[in-house]
C-alpha cells in the first residue's frame, strides 16, 4: 500500500469524474457499499459515486455453500472482478473474508476501511440465548465449515445443522421449527442495523473468527491512480495490519476456504498478536497457535504462523478436508 504525495495526485477536475462502485446486490452487500459511499463522499465531496449491483456465482448457486465451495475461489467475487477488469466499474466493495487471498493480474486491494467487529454471534430462541444455555441435542444452524468444526469441538453434544442464505433469510429460519439457535457474523448484523437481535457475542477462544471477518476491501485496477487515491482515503492502517496477518496465515496454509481455518489478530501496546486455528471437519482435532511481533511485520508473522502450524501437523488436516469437500 502506497501513500500519495500532494503533487502526485490527479487534478481537482479529474476528481470530478463519476466513479462507479460495484457490489453484490444482497441487502448486506448494499448496506456496506452505501456505508463506503457515504465515507467516500465525506472525503471527496466533489466526486460523484454511483452504485452498480452485479450478480455473482454465489448469488445464483442454491446449493449449500459448503457443498458449493469445491475449490471455487472466486465464488462471491468472480463476476465483480471481471466487471472491474473491463472498466464497467471502478471500485469493487467486498467483504474481506469472501475475497481470495490473491487478486487477479491487474487488480489490487487499495483500501481496507476500519473493521466493525470480527466476532461471531449467536441468536437463539427464547431461553436459548447463549451457547451455555443450549441443552444437549440443541440444533444450531450455520453453513460455514469453520463454525461447524469449532462448534463441534467445543460442544460435541450439539446438533450442528446446515443453514445458508442471506442474513435476513437465516434470521427468518430461526422462527421456524428447524433450529434452536443460529450463528452469524456480528459485522453483518451490525451493518444491517440488526444489532439488537444479537443475543451473544461468542468469545474468540470458543469460535475463532474467519480471516478478515468484519472488514471490507475496496478493490481497484492497479493502473487506475484516481480510484486508488479515492479509495485509500478511507484506509485504516490497524485493520490492514491485522487482516494482512490473518490472510497471510490463510494463504500460507494453502487451504483457501476448503478447511476450517480461523485467524484473529489484535494490536495492543504496539504489538500485534495473531492467533490461528485449524480443525478437522468433524471437530475432533483443532490445532491452535499464536505469534506476536511488530505490526509492520504483519505479513511475515502470518506466514510464520502458517509454517509453525504446518510443522505441527496442519497438512494432513487440510488434505483430509479438501478430499472430503471435493
Ligand atoms: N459469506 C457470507 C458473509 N460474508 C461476510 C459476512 C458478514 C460480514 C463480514 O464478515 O464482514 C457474511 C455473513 C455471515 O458470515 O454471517
Amino acid at each position: 500500500m502506497t501513500g500519495f504525495g500532494s503533487d502526485a495526485g490527479p487534478t481537482s477536475s479529474s476528481r470530478k469524474r463519476a466513479i462507479t462502485i460495484g457490489t453484490r446486490g444482497s441487502a448486506l452487500a448494499l448496506a456496506q457499499t452505501r456505508w463506503v459511499v457515504a465515507r467516500l463522499k465525506e472525503e471527496w465531496p466533489e466526486t460523484e459515486f454511483r452504485i452498480q449491483t452485479i450478480q455473482t456465482h454465489g448469488d445464483k448457486d442454491r446449493r449449500s455453500l459448503s457443498q458449493a465451495v469445491k475449490g471455487d475461489k472466486g465464488f462471491w467475487v468472480g463476476e465483480i472482478e471481471q466487471a472491474l477488469l473491463a472498466s464497467r466499474i471502478d471500485i469493487a466493495v467486498h467483504s474481506l473474508k469472501d475475497l481470495p487471498t490473491e487478486q487477479p493480474e491487474g487488480l489490487e486491494v487499495s483500501s481496507v476501511p476500519k473493521r466493525v467487529d470480527a466476532r461471531d454471534v449467536l441468536i437463539g430462541k427464547e431461553g436459548l440465548k447463549s451457547l451455555g444455555a443450549l441443552p444437549p441435542g440443541a440444533r444450531i444452524g450455520t453453513s460455514s465449515i469453520r463454525r461447524k468444526a469449532f462448534l463441534r469441538a467445543f460442544r460435541p453434544d450439539l446438533e450442528v445443522k446446515d443453514l445458508r442464505g442471506n442474513v435476513d433469510s437465516r434470521i427468518a429460519a430461526l422462527a421456524g421449527d428447524e433450529y434452536d439457535a443460529i450463528i452469524l457474523a456480528a459485522a453483518g448484523l451490525i451493518r444491517l442495523d440488526f444489532r439488537n437481535r444479537i443475543d451473544e457475542f461468542v468469545a474468540p477462544d470458543v469460535l475463532l473468527p474467519a480471516p478478515g471477518q468484519g472488514a471490507l476491501a475496496l478493490e481497484t485496477r492497479s493502473d487506475d491512480d484516481l480510484s486508488i487515491e479515492l479509495a485509500y482515503a478511507i484506509h485504516d492502517r490497524a485493520t490492514d495490519d491485522r487482516t494482512v496477518a490473518e490472510r497471510e496465515f490463510l494463504a500460507g496454509l494453502g487451504a483457501g476456504c476448503m478447511a476450517p481455518v480461523g485467524a484473529l489478530a489484535n494490536i495492543k501496546g504496539g504489538t500485534l498478536t495473531l492467533e490461528g486455528w485449524i480443525g478437522s471437519l468433524d471437530g475432533t482435532t483443532v490445532i491452535k497457535a499464536t505469534i506476536e511481533g511488530d505490526p509492520e511485520e504483519c505479513a511475515d508473522l502470518g506466514a510464520q504462523l502458517a509454517e509453525d502450524m504446518l510443522a505441527q501437523g496442519a497438512g494432513p488436516l487440510i488434505a483430509a478436508a479438501k478430499a472430503e469437500l471435493s
